[in-house]
């Protein structure tokens, strides 16, 4: 297939994976524009994660295409991908709990623009640093929290301090990985706010079971079931389409 891409800062054509003898995803065409949300959903066991990994290059493809702001990236390694601006939101593992939210965050800005050798800097480029990461901390709502060790945030805040962190890469692309999961309403709400504010400049692929979430924040969404896109539209266009409602019905019990 040739043509279009331009419009699209991520794509995949006819994306496969299969493990074994299993067809876990099955000719995916997908398609973000630049500046967009755009969100996956699908029953339990679509292949979203899949998708996920094999677009973050965590899996190799069996057969397809992943193309990056306009390269070629299905051979690309994971570090090399994110480094370049496809960023996925880190587990919450990833966050050090001993370390205060400023820290964090300063750490995730320092890999991405220290050199090696120069990693610890001098004290003047990492205060440059501390207010950078404070911005990004105020971002995402944390502000108050800033001098906190990770370890004593509640659970919805770890996954906002994990955006922050995220951000902090400078990602085109952000990736989320069901930022809502376990969340109860308030939190939901709150994480929310923080990733419409998070995608002002860039874009955002994000699996998320919660479809209220998926309503309010998608620009687009694909529809997965079996390893196969059902359709790609907007929320209305998708909760609308027969198909969509039998491929969840079918899998409810
Ligand atoms: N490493 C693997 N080896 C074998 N089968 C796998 C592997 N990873 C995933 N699968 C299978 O591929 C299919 C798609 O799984 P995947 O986790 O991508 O679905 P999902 O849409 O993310 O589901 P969920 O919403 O439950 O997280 C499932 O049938 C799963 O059992």
């Amino acid at each position: 297939m040739t043509g279009g891409s331009q419009n699209y800062i991520l794509e995949t054509r006819g994306m496969c994976k299969s493990f074994g003898g299993f067809q876990a995803v099955e000719g995916v065409n997908l398609h973000v524009a630049q500046g967009t949300i755009h969100a996956m959903v699908g029953p339990n066991g679509a292949g979203k994660t899949t998708c996920f990994n094999l677009i973050t290059r965590f899996l190799d493809v069996s057969k397809g295409q992943i193309i990056f702001d306009g390269k070629d990236v299905t051979k690309r390694g994971a570090s090399h991908v994110a480094k370049d601006g496809l960023v996925r939101s880190f587990q919450i593992s990833a966050i050090f709990p001993d370390m205060t939210l400023i820290e964090n965050v300063r750490f995730a800005l320092q890999q991405r623009r220290m050199p090696a050798m120069n990693f610890w800097g001098s004290a003047a480029r990492l205060s440059v640093l501390e207010d950078e990461a404070m911005q990004l901390i105020e971002h995402v709502g944390l502000g108050a929290y800033a001098n906190q060790r990770a370890a004593t945030l509640p659970y919805g805040r770890k996954r906002a301090l994990e955006i922050a962190t995220t951000l902090a890469m400078e990602p085109k692309v952000m990736l989320l990985d069901e930022p809502t999961a376990g969340m109860g309403h308030e939190d939901i709400e709150r994480i929310t706010e923080v990733i419409r504010k998070a995608a002002v400049g860039r874009s955002v692929l994000m699996v998320e079971h919660n479809l209220r979430v998926v309503s309010e924040l998608s620009d687009r969404v694909t529809v997965l079931a079996r390893g196969q896109v059902l359709t790609e539209g907007s929320y209305a266009e998708v909760a609308d389409d027969p198909r969509v409602k039998e491929a969840y019905l079918g899998t409810a019990a």
